[in-house]
């Protein structure tokens, strides 16, 4: 006898709700879980946190299949399901992505100068030291292909993509999984990497492992970047509220040989327990866990360097590009062996083992100094290429067997250096050949030219560059000139447009050269192969070793950078090695003198990480 004028609602279908509208009614909350399962959610949901060390401990299959699952179920719009979850298990894969990381890093770390240190203080070891990486993707489709929903908002497929990363995430944490998002990479070089299609988009690069950490606060809030915005801010009635709340506007936007991961991790374990905040020794801890990763081991207290200083002359200079004659090396060679130059000073105070080399020496070998010429200087890069390909496979393996014949004398890192007047010039057009980039940002001053020996200098390099750029040009890495992310500098952009002109790290070294320049090549990948670490000096040095890891990309994990030359294309190269160099004292000298400046702080962290007492030991409370 129901006196309710409504039709009655249609029958929900067979299958797809088994409750009753008269259970509904009488218990509108009955479709909750339990309570103690709702704080469980809630837990794991407070609990989530972005995680950026790894134990080494592989991932069971089980819980990998689980979470990849539960990413599975995200909600899509039209039930697109628009996420393709690439599993990367290959350690190539994972230092090829963090070396593309960490130059990012370094990059947009340039564009916020008040925050540097916060993000050069952003670990992306988690890239490497976690066992799996999960690339997230979000296929885009066929162009207008009609899916339900999507007509007036043509992003729900990223927006539906975005809930399976944080269905994986939370899935993860409730595993006690560890993920950490990594976003400083970008897309175009992931998509290369991971040979993804065009017309898929790479979202987000996952690092999923156990655990090394397990932070109560978020990583950013705890070192002061930023807090969560109280709900009352974000949250708002009825209609828009423009007058944004304070904390919103103060919230920025955040925006070879396999490294020894278990001695880094070791390493790190130990540094976390020494008697000092976490973290507080700075880039001396992520020194530590470098030098860890090469060797096995952390920094000796008093490590001896085997120092090779390779000389050579250089064709070009007959165009003004330096400041001083090609008779000068030869000298500079000479002085150094008589430990009269900077090198000698300071390889003979701390006992390191120094290997003065000509190489390729215009003059004759001058007294104390290898007698190993491969050529009397280089062809001028401008008419013809610098090297041929013989004396570019001598002079590899020269440096190979130089280097070779510093570490059989048992020293604990190779330091290396350069004499050869006019080589900024070289250097310079080498690293314009790698980077992709014109003299505008890779010509400096070098022994110190004045403003029309600076323009002297940019046309050979020019020039130099143009000749090469019709010989080679590089299939690999060529980002299109609109990648550039709009918010980048100016800088930025014109690398992108000038990264049709990269040359191949062959090619580059043939076509403009340095004798001394591929010796140090050929060096650096021997004492790499030898797990020695390579303390870099200067600008020449730098390029030498860009052109080493383009040969051999596993040569990179065993770099260090000293320190960061006047000469400007020098930040460049050793933001696209990923490096970051201990000191900035403005030096422009080269010989080595600015890795032999280092080599005294390398060996403090070396002793601080040796003799430092726990907390434990020198009785201090750990902290609140
Ligand atoms: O190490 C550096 O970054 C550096 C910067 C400027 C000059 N140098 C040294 O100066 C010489 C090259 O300078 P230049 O002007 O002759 O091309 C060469 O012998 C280098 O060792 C070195
Ligand atoms: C004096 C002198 C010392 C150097 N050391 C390395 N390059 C050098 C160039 C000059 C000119």
């Amino acid at each position: 006898m129901s006196s309710d004028p409504r039709p009655p609602r249609p029958a929900t279908p067979a299958g797809f709700d088994p409750s009753r509208a008269a259970e509904r009614a009488a218990d509108p909350t009955g479709w909750r879980f339990p309570e103690a399962e709702r704080a469980s959610v809630y837990r794991v949901i407070a609990g989530r946190r972005d995680i950026r060390r790894f134990r080494p401990d592989p991932v069971p299959e089980d819980a990998l299949e689980r979470i990849l699952a539960a990413a599975h179920q995200a909600p899509s719009v039209g039930l697109m399901q628009p996420w393709r979850l690439i599993v990367v298990r290959e350690l190539e894969t994972k230092l090829a992505l963090r070396r593309l990381a960490q130059r990012e890093r370094l990059r947009q770390a340039g564009k916020f100068p008040d925050r540097t240190s916060h993000f050069l203080d952003q670990k992306i070891e988690g890239i490497v030291e976690a066992p799996l990486g999960i690339c997230v993707c979000c296929d885009h489709g066929e162009p207008g292909a009609e899916v339900l929903g999507r007509g007036t908002i043509p992003e729900t497929d990223v927006y539906s993509a975005a809930c399976a990363i944080e269905n994986l995430w939370l899935a993860a944490r409730a595993e006690g999984l560890g993920i950490g998002w990594v976003s400083f990479y970008r897309p175009d070089d992931l998509r290369s990497l991971l040979e993804i299609p065009a017309r898929v988009d790479p979202m987000a690069w996952l690092c999923v492992g156990w655990p090394d950490e397990r932070p109560v606060r978020p990583g950013l809030e705890a070192a002061g970047w930023s807090s969560r915005m109280p709900l009352a801010d974000v949250v708002m009635e009825e209609r828009w509220q423009e007058s944004a709340p304070p904390s919103a506007q103060a919230a920025p936007a955040i925006a070879q040989a396999a490294p020894d991961r278990a001695a880094a991790i070791a390493a790190r374990d130990r540094s976390d327990q020494l008697a000092k905040p976490t973290g507080s020794l700075g880039a001396l801890e992520t020194l530590i866990e470098r030098w860890a990763s090469i060797t096995g081991a952390p920094p000796p207290s008093r490590p001896r360097a085997g120092v090779l200083v390779a000389a050579a002359d250089h064709g070009h200079v007959v165009h003004g590009t330096s400041l001083f004659d090609a008779a000068v090396s030869a000298q500079v060679a000479g002085a150094a062996a008589r430990g009269q130059s900077a090198v000698g000073v300071l390889a003979r105070r701390d006992g390191h083992e120094l290997l003065i080399a000509d190489v390729g020496l215009v003059a004759p070998t001058p007294e104390g100094v290898r007698a190993a010429k491969l050529a009397s200087g280089t062809a001028d890069m401008t008419a013809a290429p610098a090297l041929t390909e013989a004396q570019l496979d001598a002079a590899l393996a020269l440096g190979a067997a130089l280097a070779g014949e510093l570490a059989d004398q048992g020293v604990d890192c190779l330091a290396l250096g350069e004499i050869g007047i006019g080589n900024t010039a070289t250097t310079a057009a080498l690293a314009g050949a790698l980077l992709g980039a014109g003299a505008a940002v890779t010509v400096g001053r070098g022994t110190g030219l004045d403003a029309a020996g600076l323009e002297r200098k940019r046309a050979v390099v020019d020039a130099a560059l143009a000749r090469a750029a019709a010989v080679g040009v590089a299939p690999v890495e060529a980002a299109p000139a609109d990648s550039a992310p709009a918010d980048s500098a100016p800088a930025d952009a014109a690398r992108a447009s000038d990264a049709a002109r990269r040359l191949d790290p062959r090619t580059a070294l043939l076509e403009v050269g340095g004798l001394e320049l591929a010796v140090l090549a050929g060096a650096t990948a021997e004492a790499a192969r030898r797990r020695l670490p390579v303390i870099l000096d200067g600008y020449a040095v730098a390029t030498a070793a860009l052109a080493a890891v383009g040969l051999d990309p596993a040569v990179a994990e065993s770099l260090i950078a000293s320190h960061r030359s006047a000469e400007p294309g020098h930040a460049l190269v050793l933001a696209e090695l990923g490096l970051e160099p201990l000191l900035d004292l403005r030096l422009r000298l080269g010989e080595a003198s600015g890795a032999l400046l280092a080599l005294p702080v390398i060996a403090s962290a070396g002793a601080l990480h040796r003799e430092m007492g726990t907390f434990a030991e020198a009785s201090i409370d750990g902290p609140r």
